[in-house]
């Protein structure tokens, strides 16, 4: 038997953490709820499949870095989301780890104080605790999964999950998306690569072994179904990839490999160009090519927070930070928001709910 503290790998020390199933007993998902995630990720899934004519809105801050803000702008969320849900099914962006370029903060479950003390387990505390009282208000929740044991302890929780532009081609990433039941958007590669994402869609679709831990830590082997409810995100590389001929690429390519094409456009990171307040072009080109007649766009993502822009973090000066303010991609402010929201509700009124009609549904393979 290995101590707990006795180095295998030479390069660091290990410490156990909580097991999935003690977290889950703290901090549990009760009836109700429950029910309310299986809802919500089956209204998901029938967009998805186009059975729901609906639009999928996934919106909120880049990252989760305050649970008081979070929580401030899900209930603003809620309302809106309320308001426009006859058009409009709005899911709550709950980023709790980010995926780096170089380096940085790694998010909320990696570095809950945000002080490079890396204190994982109390970042699954908070995280499973936050998301419980957001399922609570009433919101569906989205998330990207970058550790693939972090499901274990939280991935019921989520209605849509995301595996990002840098782990899209990560074989391991396919397989946890092929034992999840919520719907799985794979991103484009950070170059604009389409092709990795396209692979990753028939990957999850299939069954998968592999290894992973149990609700008691234990290590075990998974033995996944397989996902139909996987699907493509375009958000841009080099350049931005939301245009019309970019849109009819991609669906040819999803065509070419036996698959209705379903596509979720991201509004931010390379469709922006990095610049926040393009968001707003992006998401009208998105009602403008719809109101011309596209099927395939089934949703957009939306990176917004209370108020606009980001902020540098400083682990040295955290009482400075401004409330509200994003410490990871820059994001648009609440009003702007609402704004948009609105008048993606106006302009696409009426034509949703057609637009459906004798249009192809995505689980048939062709
Ligand atoms: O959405 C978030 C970022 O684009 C992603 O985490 C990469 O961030 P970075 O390039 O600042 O590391
Ligand atoms: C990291 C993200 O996106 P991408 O994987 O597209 O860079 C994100 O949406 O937070």
């Amino acid at each position: 038997m290995q101590k707990n503290n006795q180095k295998i790998l030479q390069n660091c020390n290990m410490q156990s953490i909580i097991a999935p199933e003690q977290l889950k007993l703290k901090f549990p998902l009760i009836k109700i709820n429950q029910r309310s995630v299986e809802y919500s990720q089956n209204v998901i899934n029938n967009i998805i499949h186009k059975k729901d004519p609906r639009l999928l809105v996934i919106c909120g801050p880049c990252s989760i870095n305050d649970i008081n803000a979070a929580f401030d702008y899900a209930k603003k969320l809620k309302c809106l989301s309320t308001e426009l849900e006859d058009q409009l099914y709005i899911v709550m962006r709950v980023y709790l780890e980010k995926p780096r370029t170089i380096t940085g903060w790694k998010g909320l479950i990696n570095d809950p104080y945000m002080d490079g003390s890396g204190d994982i387990e109390s970042g699954l505390q908070i995280s499973r605790r936050l998301l419980l009282q957001l399922i609570e208000i009433g919101l569906p929740l989205a998330t990207e999964i970058l550790n693939p044991i972090f499901p274990q302890y939280i991935g019921e929780l989520f209605s849509w999950v995301s595996i990002g532009a840098r782990t899209t081609e990560s074989q391991i990433h396919r397989e946890v998306a092929s034992g999840l039941q919520s719907a799985v958007g794979f991103k484009n590669s950070t170059d604009g690569n389409i092709n990795h994402a396209i692979n990753a869609i028939q990957a999850s679709m299939i069954p998968h072994h592999c290894i992973s831990i149990d609700q008691t830590g234990q290590i075990c082997v998974l033995n996944t179904e397989g996902n139909i409810n996987s699907h493509i995100i375009l958000r841009g590389g080099m350049h931005p990839n939301y245009y019309p001929e970019n849109i009819i690429y991609c669906e040819q390519r999803i065509m070419e490999v036996g698959l209705n094409p379903v596509l979720i456009i991201d509004c931010s990171h390379g469709n922006s160009k990095k610049d926040y307040t393009q968001q707003v072009d992006v998401a009208k080109s998105i009602v403008d090519q719809i109101k011309l007649g596209n099927r395939s766009i089934v949703g957009f993502m939306l990176e917004s927070y209370l108020y606009s822009g980001n902020q540098i973090l400083d682990f040295n000066n955290l009482s400075s930070m401004k409330y509200g303010v994003s410490v990871t991609d820059a994001c648009i402010n609440w009003e702007k928001t609402q704004e948009l929201l609105y008048y993606v509700y106006r302009e696409l009124k009426s034509i949703l709910t057609t637009r459906l009609v004798g249009g192809p549904k995505r689980n048939d393979r062709k």
